[in-house]
């Protein structure tokens, strides 16, 4: 197939733009809109013509990239719907394939100026924003509620979110300032061919802004049943919101979401359980623009190489495979695979499963996590991974029991015996240890534990009490490292209102076995 050569992409975008003066170009990294986009309102007004364009970069894509099929596939489609609303505003999208620091660069000579959106990034990113900002005139603006270039940005952090999340919204508009295309021969086809995308995954949601106000205005008109719905991954599936994938490649801001339901009707529960995780959107997003190592490195250095002598390959694959003899785990980890979505808890009890359980390394568990994801944000699976994982060194005992959260969460056994339907004949009594089933039971049923569904791989009491002995043994010296001002300020959690931001959606003696003194420690108010 036709693969055109940077230079002559470059050559397609001069021929259209050297005779207009004045074009500003809109580098779309991560925001596919066009309402309430801080780059479009930035160059709306300011110069005569905007040329957006958006870069098919190839290190993310390939046999090593980090993103699957399924994640790729919403992005082009995304990438077609943010096409379409140029149309509209009588431009459109132009798109372009190769390494952008080249593009950009030779794109400079063409254009007034570049003109993109500060969104937080790992190093490769970063390093990429860095060498592009060395080699062109480029802006990048920083509208999105983060603090930067303070000394401090826990300082008024909860003021700063509010009124971003608060202020007006700024619509493109196509007449004010013209949109410019141009065809380059790269599309969201050519893109889907050209790499063979062929998602395997069973998603029922389409990329793009148009699907996403859909998406958002169906969850405004049952807002009131939200906080019913978090727990259970069942009831999770069709009761929160769905918005992350949308949210991740800003199909909608975390402002027009905000917006909408705050002035959606609903009881105030709701609506505060529901923006206090938009303020965690924009913690954890924070925490990214802070510091880059999120996705690399441990935030604690004290804990770097946690459970790196513990490491056994064959514990890995039995956690991706779902064949843990854990029934919830297993059916957590079959349906992160096959639909590419989990709640919070089913994400956290998988990802303290694999850490504390199994003593794992936590970043084998967090790129997994983010392969697999339709929502994958660096800034908040990584750092997520890392607090369940307890590498930050500030709680580390975030353990959860999936036993438990079978009788909480699954009792009637839906959500195991959809996805681990080797179990679907067993009584709900025994899903939470399936090992423990009669042996005449297992007859009847046709269930053979060890044959047809594994044993547990560990034994659970065991496994949890050598992860807190594991902890204590390092606890003093990760405490120490915290006083470093600079892992402290890593590690540490923005306030809102005087309240810390949780990383669990519930207290945390709620979640897990863990010792009475240990949950007792452990309010919203307590993560520090
Ligand atoms: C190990 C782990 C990895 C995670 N990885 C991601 C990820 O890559 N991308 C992602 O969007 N969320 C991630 N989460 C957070 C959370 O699980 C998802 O945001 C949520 O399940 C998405 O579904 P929803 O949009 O229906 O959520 P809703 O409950 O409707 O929440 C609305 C939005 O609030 C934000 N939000 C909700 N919970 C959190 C949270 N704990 N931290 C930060 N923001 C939150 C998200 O933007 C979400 O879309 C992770 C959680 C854990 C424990």
């Amino acid at each position: 197939m036709n693969n055109p050569s940077i230079d002559e992409q470059i050559a397609a975008v001069s021929q259209q733009v050297d005779g207009v003066d004045d074009v500003c170009l809109v580098w779309h990294c991560r925001n596919l809109r066009t309402d309430d986009h801080p780059a479009i309102e930035y160059a709306t007004g300011r110069y005569a013509a905007i040329l957006p364009i958006f870069i098919v970069d190839p290190a993310f894509y390939g046999a090593d990239g980090l993103a699957c099929d399924a994640r790729i596939q919403f992005m082009l489609e995304s990438l077609a719907d943010l096409a379409g609303q140029y149309e509209s505003l009588g431009g459109g999208l132009t798109m372009l394939h190769g390494e952008p620091v080249e593009l950009l660069d030779k794109l400079d000579a063409h254009v007034a100026q570049i003109v993109t959106t500060a969104d937080p990034t790992g190093r490769y990113g970063l390093r990429r924003d860095n060498a592009v900002a060395e080699a062109c005139d480029i802006t990048f603006v920083d509208a999105d509620g983060l603090r930067r270039d303070v000394p401090d940005t826990r300082d008024g952090w909860s003021d700063h979110v509010e009124s971003y999340l608060t202020a007006s919204i700024h619509e493109a508009d196509g007449e004010a300032t013209p949109i410019q295309h141009v065809d380059t021969g790269i599309d969201p086809a050519w893109v889907e061919d050209y790499y063979d995308i062929s998602p395997d995954k069973q998603i029922s949601r389409i990329g793009g802004t148009e699907h996403a106000v859909q998406v958002l205005n169906d969850f405004t008109g049952s807002l009131s049943e939200y906080p019913g719905n978090i727990s259970a991954p069942t009831d999770a599936r069709t009761g929160t919101s769905q918005l992350s994938p949308y949210l991740r490649f800003g199909c909608l801001s975390v402002r027009q979401v905000y917006q909408a339901v705050d002035n959606a009707p609903g009881s105030a529960q709701a609506t505060e359980m529901f923006t206090s995780r938009l303020y965690w959107n924009r913690h954890y997003n924070q925490k990214l623009a802070d510091w880059a190592g999120w996705m690399e490195q441990a935030v604690n250095p004290v804990l770097a190489d946690f459970h790196r002598e513990t490491h056994d390959p064959d514990r890995v694959e039995a956690w991706k495979t779902g064949m843990t003899g854990y029934p919830m785990v297993d059916a957590s980890m079959r349906c992160l695979r096959q639909t590419g979505w989990l709640n919070f808890r089913m994400r956290a009890m998988c990802a303290s499963f694999l850490c504390d359980l199994l003593q794992q390394p936590w970043k084998i568990g967090a790129d997994f996590f983010y392969y697999h994801l339709l929502d994958a944000d660096p800034a908040i699976n990584y750092t997520q991974f890392q607090l369940q994982a307890g590498v930050d060194g500030t709680n580390m005992l975030r353990i959860y029991n999936p036993r438990k959260q079978v009788r909480d969460n699954d009792p009637d056994g839906e959500f195991i015996k959809k996805w681990v339907p080797e179990l679907e004949a067993l009584p709900v009594e025994y899903l939470d240890q399936p090992e423990k089933t009669p042996l005449h039971v297992q007859d009847e049923v046709g269930v053979r534990i060890g044959e047809t569904y594994p044993y547990p791989i560990v034994e659970y009491e065991a496994a949890r009490a050598a992860i807190i002995e594991k902890f204590e043994a390092v606890q003093a010296a990760a405490t120490e490292a915290l006083q470093h001002p600079e892992v402290n300020r890593r590690a540490s959690l923005s306030q809102r209102g005087g309240t810390t931001q949780p990383t669990a959606d519930v207290a945390i003696g709620e979640l897990t076995d863990t010792a009475p003194e240990q949950a007792g420690q452990s309010s919203l108010g307590d993560f520090t």
